[in-house]
């Protein structure tokens, strides 16, 4: 309100400009018919001109700061759903998309948007106000030379209508660019030790230098029309000007119109094709601006897949049984495919300019973003899985690389939701429980375990921000952590990450180990470490496991033999399915994939590990 409130307030400088100007021409002056009637004092216009100045430096002030604070709340709240938006996808979304190309559309699209809502868009909505105002001021002015001054916008349309559209596709390819530059350059940087252990920085270089080469063709385009948009509305202003001075001069020099009539009848005439002008050169930075918003509402309009129910049960605390009846999962991955007809190899570091459809619009287009073809692979991880796990016990999941045992333990914290059967906990569909809390029932101890940038206390209490400083160090020290953490000469408040310490594989894995502890989850989900640990640091480690898995129901995907042989149930998986399940006994005895599994282990194993598990 205040904005318009502000922005009418200053339409009285440009519009009462050319009026006061044909006072000071046509009565104080002189120049034109019946001057003594009026009365008007050269100092009455000169006060007035002052006065409406000030306003006008007040005004435009206020009004830019309002309008900045408000483009800057807007597009912060646009960027704050983006990111809460994005939370709430499962890992389906963060499987077929890059971490660079995520985080162009929440960084770079946002920031373009804000181009529009920042300035430009109300900007656009007052000067087109203005263009009506100065339009009907003009036919009162003189309708023929009104006339005869706006018959050229037509051409001024039909240059917009055409080539706006043509900048619009040009800018959805800037953007699809900028987007494919994030995803390599992300993956890169954090990839870094890998290029440069293979000597690959050039090919890099080259690769970047291909991909920047094609954003600069692209945005290039897209600023070219827009200057040749821009060349035509400033060769439609002149053209209008040109015919005011001949047509209206001699309009003037027939008696048909005041010297001052004409002077603001071409200052009128520029509030008129001003507008138009500045129009044309932003229109570049909104067309792009809209493809942002575009690109946004892309990510905005994806439904979660995995939500809760409508009616989501509460789960305070539950007992841990958990049983997956009939299980089948397929991943789905959309993979880029090239476009049809492209008539060029497809290369997935390019985005090709698409072509707007028709040569020629008589009205403008609406346009949606042509989606990126793609083909949909699927590969088949889980059939028919059906086990039983009972409050308490440890499920040590086996089988070879890719046999489904990392799929299968995604389904209980519902990172997926299963395509055909359930998973039940304590006898209920897993899904009609609130999502928060059944999260808050597990906990994940992963072979690569992520820990954030802050302190080790911050990265603890991680999932218990809450919890006391007393429970921090009970929790390190079950996780074997207290001692080394202790020994830092800002223990807990040691900043890790980024530009903190750096933690070994076994400091990292039992802070991870603390922080489930913590979390005094009643399910725990363990991918456990394998030979990247010293012997020592294991030692540590696995004893840390064992005081996480006490009186929980733990699935562990099991690479060490004592965890699997101490299990309540070995699942062995093979292609997908459960080849075999029982205690470590009864699969012996059997015979099959487990026993072969379980002989070709027990031959790498060291003999100090081997005494170890046989007397445990
Ligand atoms: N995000 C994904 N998108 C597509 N396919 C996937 C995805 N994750 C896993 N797969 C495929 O699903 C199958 C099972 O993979 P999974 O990671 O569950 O096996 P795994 O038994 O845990 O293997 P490993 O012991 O090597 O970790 C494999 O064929 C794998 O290629």
């Amino acid at each position: 309100m205040a904005i318009v409130a502000l922005g009418l307030l200053q339409f009285i400088v440009p519009l009462s400009g050319p009026w006061l100007t044909k006072i000071m021409i046509d009565d104080v002056l002189g120049l034109g018919p019946g001057q003594s009637e009026s009365g008007w004092t050269l100092k009455q216009v000169v006060t007035i001109f002052a006065l409406i100045y000030l306003v006008s430096v007040i005004v435009t002030y206020i009004r830019n700061n309002v309008m900045s604070r408000l483009g800057n709340r807007m597009v912060a709240g646009i960027r704050r759903q983006l990111y809460e938006h994005i939370q709430k996808l499962s890992q389906r979304f963060y499987d077929s998309r890059q971490v660079g190309s995520i985080l162009s559309r929440v960084i770079n699209d946002v920031n373009g948007a804000q181009n529009l809502v920042g300035s430009n868009v109300i900007n656009v909505a007052f000067d087109l106000i203005m263009v009506v105002i100065a339009a009907c001021l003009l036919f009162s002015l003189n309708w023929k030379l009104a006339l005869l001054s706006l018959w050229i916008l037509p051409i001024y349309y039909l240059s917009f209508t055409n080539l706006n559209v043509r900048i619009r596709f040009a800018s959805r390819s800037v953007n699809r660019q900028m987007e494919r530059i994030s995803g390599v350059l992300v993956e890169r940087i954090s990839g870094m030790k890998i290029v440069q252990s293979f000597n690959r920085e050039r090919t890099e270089l080259a690769r970047f230098d291909k991909q920047s080469d094609q954003y600069v063709n692209h945005a290039m385009s897209a600023q070219l029309l827009s200057n040749i948009l821009g060349r035509i509305s400033q060769t439609v202003g002149y053209s209008g000007t040109l015919i005011t001075w001949s047509v209206g001069g001699l309009f003037v020099l027939h008696g048909d119109m005041t010297v001052g009539a004409l002077v603001a009848f071409n200052g009128y005439l520029g509030q008129l094709y001003g507008p138009i002008q500045r129009f044309a050169e932003v229109n570049v930075t909104i067309q792009n601006a809209m493809t942002n918003i575009e690109r946004i509402f892309e990510v905005l309009d994806i439904e979660p897949d995995v939500k809760n129910a409508e009616h989501p049960l509460p789960l305070p605390l539950c007992l841990g049984d958990i049983r997956f009846n009939n299980v089948s999962f397929t991943y789905e991955t959309e993979l880029p495919v090239p476009r049809p007809n492209a008539g060029k190899p497809y290369d997935p570091d390019i985005v090709e300019r698409q072509k707007p459809p028709k040569p020629f619009y008589w009205l403008p287009p609406k346009t949606q973003p042509d989606p990126l073809p793609t083909v949909t692979e699927s590969r088949v991880a889980l059939e028919n899985i059906t086990f039983h796990a009972k409050p308490g016990q440890v499920i040590a999941l086996v089988g070879p690389s890719g046999a489904g045992k990392s799929t299968l333990i995604n389904f209980i914290p519902r990172f997926y939701d299963v395509d055909e059967g359930a998973v039940y906990l304590d006898g209920r569909n897993i899904k009609e429980y609130d999502i928060n809390d059944l999260r808050k029932q597990i906990a994940v101890v992963l072979q690569e375990n992520i820990l954030f940038s802050g302190t080790v206390y911050e990265n603890i209490a991680y999932g218990r921000p809450e919890a006391t400083m007393q429970e921090v160090y009970e929790a390190a020290k079950a996780a074997n952590a207290h001692e080394f953490v202790s020994k830092w000469e800002k223990g807990y408040d040691t900043v890790l990450g980024e530009r903190g310490v750096r933690l070994s594989g076994g400091q990292k894995q039992r802070l991870a180990i603390a922080r489930a502890l913590l979390k005094n989850p009643r399910i725990l989900i363990l991918d456990e470490a394998t030979s990247a640990l010293d012997a020592e640091s294991e030692e540590l480690v696995t004893e840390a496991l064992n005081n996480l898995m006490k009186n929980r129901t733990t699935f562990v995907i099991a690479h060490r033999l004592a965890t699997v042989v101490r299990a309540d149930l070995i699942i062995a998986m093979e292609h997908g399915k459960i080849a075999q399940s029982g205690t470590h006994e009864q699969l012996i005895r059997k015979g099959g994939l487990y026993r072969e599994l379980y002989e070709k282990q027990l031959k790498a194993m060291r003999p100090k590990d081997l005494k170890e598990m046989l007397l445990s």
